[in-house]
């Protein structure tokens, strides 16, 4: 099995993620082809038994970039895909101290969503997707980003 794996990462984080799971897939058997979306043209995506996508958070939606390309993709209906997104660890409200539910996030954090939305609408087919969180605006990677990787790695069926 290859994986072709297309990310937006732009201060780093998201890169690191996409070679934690290169790593981790190579332990599996997995070769793992990791691109930058802006080396690559979204009209000639190269042949895989699965795609990855992953893009940082930008006011609650996948960074305009990636939007762009998942748009103009010349998409292979049918194909497996996955979506591994890199968004900002949740915050504690100013004045209560409370951290906001998965429930109340997922009213204004639509990044996975949005993505889903475009590549599902493009005829693939989604087989999991996950998040790392950064623990400020430009990084760093949470405190057990790798096991989290190595958790999503062991969702992708091989
Ligand atoms: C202007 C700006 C807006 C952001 N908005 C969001 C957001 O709405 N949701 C989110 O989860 N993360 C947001 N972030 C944090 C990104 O998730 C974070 O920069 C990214 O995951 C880091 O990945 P990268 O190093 O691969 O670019 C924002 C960051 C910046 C700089």
């Amino acid at each position: 099995m290859n994986v072709e794996y297309f990310h937006a990462s732009k201060y780093g984080n998201g890169a690191k993620v996409a070679e934690e799971f290169k790593e981790r897939m190579a332990t599996r058997g997995v070769a793992v082809n990791v691109h930058h979306i802006k080396d690559v043209s979204a009209k000639a995506l190269p042949p895989a038994d699965l795609y990855l996508f992953s893009a940082p958070g930008r006011m609650g939606k996948p960074i305009g970039s990636m939007r762009r390309f998942l748009k103009g993709m010349d998409a292979p209906a049918g194909a497996r895909y996955a979506i591994l997104t890199t968004e900002g660890a949740p915050q504690p409200d100013k004045k209560t101290g409370r951290v906001p539910t998965e429930e109340e996030l997922a009213k204004t954090q639509r990044v996975i969503p949005i993505m889903s939305e475009l590549l599902h609408g493009a005829g693939m087919v989604e087989v999991a997707a996950g998040k790392v969180l950064v623990t400020g605006m430009k990084g760093p990677l949470e405190d057990g980003w790798e096991a989290k990787v190595d958790e999503f790695a062991d969702r992708i069926e091989v």
